[in-house]
């Protein structure tokens, strides 16, 4: 019943996107997340597991996954894989010394089979701090121009005033339109 109601909600082009927000620890998931569902920054913790919240944005409806990225979490994040079209790295902007993990963490999670075919958005969060590493220079660390199987862009974003952040999801439904 729920695969029927959920092909009838396609046919009308209302079908659910299964976003993943992933990322080291710190990096700012959870303040984006409910910044996009409340348009307001929350107080938060280093989540245990995850976080999962529904929002429709420009009529598209969004499942929202948000992972806990300490070490010990990272080993789990393939449990929430399946039917992923999106992953949205968060990047740290600040923190130099651990891109090089972030960049490892990013390119073995992309050779998974259940995300062949994802998209990768990645966000290059607090921005809002003097001497944060631009875009650029991120995307260059990430090496991201050697990932050719998926499509994916950087946006340069602060989860605490939302800047940035919808860009970022402009640029998630213009995939989506392409497909
Ligand atoms: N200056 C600044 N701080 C931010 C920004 N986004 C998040 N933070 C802060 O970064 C800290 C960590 O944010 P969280 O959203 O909890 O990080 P997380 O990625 O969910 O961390 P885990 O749940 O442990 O994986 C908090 O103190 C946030 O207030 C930003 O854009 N700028
Ligand atoms: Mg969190």
């Amino acid at each position: 019943m729920g695969l029927l109601l959920s092909k009838i909600w396609s046919l009308f082009g209302n079908e659910e996107h299964k976003l993943l927000l992933v990322g080291l620890d710190n990096a700012g998931k959870t303040t984006i997340l409910y910044q996009l569902l409340l348009g307001e920054t929350v107080h938060t913790r280093p989540t245990i597991g995850s976080n999962v919240e529904e929002f429709v944005w420009k009529s598209l409806r969004f499942v929202m996954w948000d992972l806990g990225g300490q070490q010990s979490l990272r080993s789990a994040w393939n449990t929430y894989f399946t039917n992923s079209e999106f992953v949205i790295m968060v990047v740290d902007s600040t923190d130099r010394q651990r891109l090089s993990l972030c960049r490892d963490e990013l390119h073995q999670m992309l050779k998974h089979e259940e995300l062949s075919k994802a998209c990768l958005l990645v966000y290059a969060n607090k921005q809002d701090v003097k001497g944060s590493m631009t875009a650029a220079e991120i995307s260059e660390q990430l090496e991201l121009t050697s990932i050719k199987q998926h499509p994916w862009h950087i946006q340069a974003c602060c989860g605490l005033t939302g800047e940035g952040l919808h860009l970022g999801l402009e640029w998630i439904a213009s995939r989506i339109k392409k497909k």
